[in-house]
């Protein structure tokens, strides 16, 4: 399997799985993708559908896995796979459990039982795995630099703080996260991680990431690394839990016909791009629904075909806080896909269009006309008043409690329920814990603390201020890191 990337030129070459894991962002600005999706077809998924019952969770993503990596031999990676996912570091041995949520006619599939309680350690723990073992095979080194507004930041670390060869530089808005976030990530000790509150909103912190990744000259000293969702090995992993629902969903002998439908909290596009890929490969998924908070850049978009993204003014501090993202990273590879994998003109919009004009308009274009019935898409957008109803009323009507951003998508989900046939299922993308402030104004109680989670407030941070400058942050990288020995 070769890779390619999101503006590249008809004859630019093409990279292997490892290159890209450790590149993170390509040169030329893009975002790597693979050359072609592999495909699902019927007897594949009944294949998958006994791993996941037979071995589990991990031995299934090991082969979803093997479909797009060629250059790690199939058993390295299921070691890998079952150290990434496996109890007790997943709270539910089932690593993706999906429920019914009685009274709503949804079912939820519970992606955040890992160490952050967030989904993004669906992923993180196993790019944690893939980095040590690349790192260790080339005798190499890496300094990871990452943007998060919440919940990337703490996974990042929590998957990588022990590993060698690796540090970890993270950004986040100073002042936009929970205490929760803050001191999930900031009471770490280790040496090897460095937080940092930037003057900014997360867009802000993921420009930063951009422009020290577009640096070929420093990204080559320092050993530039991404863990962002720009890295192509996080929406992999995310492709596996995509696939394990829609197995856990239907029946033995499900077909294409057996289309399930996923509404997806949307930010950085990551999460519902990966859903996108799936269906791609053949997954018999049907409408993909992007649900947004205030910052409702892509609902826009998939309503009226304008892609406007929003400055650091117009970008609102919500109380689904991890979704205040107004620039979606993610959002250029569907794009991509739907100008017919053309890097030309995908290029003519991200680099030149939004640079000139700060807007793309695909309204007129008969791509535009095809995202519900080629691709799925749909989106509705939540409010501050339609999460805290959506927390109560869940709670009330199923006895579950659902964190802010689940509750976004539970919100459009109940909007969108009747036009949607078959089964619909909201991906869960934190637990309550990390928000309580918002679950008291919803409930008038406060979130259960997992046991695992207990004392995390009120231990010494350790967090560096900058200003929102690329040069700002080369000079802490430079006194910060010291280039690693290898792994
Ligand atoms: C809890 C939570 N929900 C939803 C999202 C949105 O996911 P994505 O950025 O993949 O669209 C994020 C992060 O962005 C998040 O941390
Ligand atoms: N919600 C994320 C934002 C970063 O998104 P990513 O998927 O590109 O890492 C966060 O919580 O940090």
């Amino acid at each position: 399997m070769r890779y390619i990337s999101t503006r590249r030129g008809s004859d630019a070459p093409t990279s292997s799985f490892s290159d890209i894991l450790l590149e993170g962002l390509a040169p030329d600005g893009g975002l790597y993708l693979p050359e072609e999706y592999p495909t699902l077809e019927a007897p594949d998924l009944e294949r998958l559908r006994v791993a996941l019952r037979e071995d589990g969770y991990a031995a299934m993503a090991a082969r979803v896995l093997a479909l797009f990596i060629d250059d790690i031999p199939a058993e390295d990676l299921a070691a890998m796979a079952a150290r990434a996912y496996s109890a007790p570091s997943f709270s539910d041995p089932q690593i993706v459990p999906v429920t019914a949520l009685e009274g709503a006619g949804v079912h939820l599939a519970h992606l955040s039982g890992g160490p952050t309680a967030a989904f993004k350690d669906m992923a993180m723990q196993l790019l944690g795995e893939l980095f040590e073992y690349e790192l260790t095979r080339c005798g190499d080194w890496l300094t990871v630099v990452g943007a998060t507004s919440g919940d990337t930041g703490s996974s990042a670390e929590y998957a990588l703080r022990a590993r060698p060869g690796l540090s970890v530089v993270m950004l986040t808005p100073a002042g936009r996260m929970t205490a929760f976030q803050r001191a999930q990530m900031f009471s770490l000790p280790d040496d090897n991680i460095v937080n940092v509150a930037v003057d900014g909103v997360f867009d802000d912190c993921q420009d930063l990431v951009k422009a020290i990744n577009m640096d070929a000259d420093f990204k080559a000293a320092w050993h530039v690394g991404a863990v962002n969702s720009i890295n192509w090995a996080r929406l992999l992993a995310q492709v596996c839990y995509y696939v394990a629902t829609w197995l856990r969903v239907t029946e033995e002998g499900a077909d294409a016909s057996s289309r399930v439908s996923v509404v997806v909290p949307t930010g950085n596009f990551g999460n519902v791009c990966a859903a996108h890929i799936a269906r791609q490969m053949g997954l018999p998924l049907g409408a993909l629904v992007v649900a947004t908070n205030e910052n409702d850049v892509l609902d826009e978009f998939f309503r009226t075909g304008v892609y406007r993204p929003r400055s650091r003014a117009h970008t609102l501090a919500t109380s689904s806080p991890s979704m205040d993202i107004s620039k979606a990273s993610n959002f250029e590879r569907f794009i991509f896909d739907l100008l017919g994998r053309d890097g030309d003109a995908t290029r003519a919009l991200f680099d030149r269009a939004l640079g000139r004009d700060g807007f793309f308009d695909l309204s007129d274009t008969p791509e535009f006309a095809s995202l519900r019935d080629t691709y799925g898409f749909v989106s509705g957008t939540s409010t501050h008043a339609d999460r805290l109803a959506e927390i109560a009323r869940t709670e009330k009507e199923s006895g579950y409690l659902l964190d802010p951003h689940t509750a976004d998508g539970m919100h459009v989900a109940r909007a969108l329920r009747g036009q949607i046939d078959g089964p619909l299922v909201v991906m869960e993308t934190a637990l309550p814990v990390k928000f309580a402030d918002t679950i008291f104004e919803a409930t008038r109680h406060l979130p259960p603390v997992p046991a695992r989670f207990e004392g995390i407030e009120g231990q010494v941070e350790r967090v560096t201020a900058l200003a929102n400058s690329a040069d700002a942050l080369k000079e802490l990288i430079a006194q910060r890191i010291s280039p690693g020995s290898p792994a």
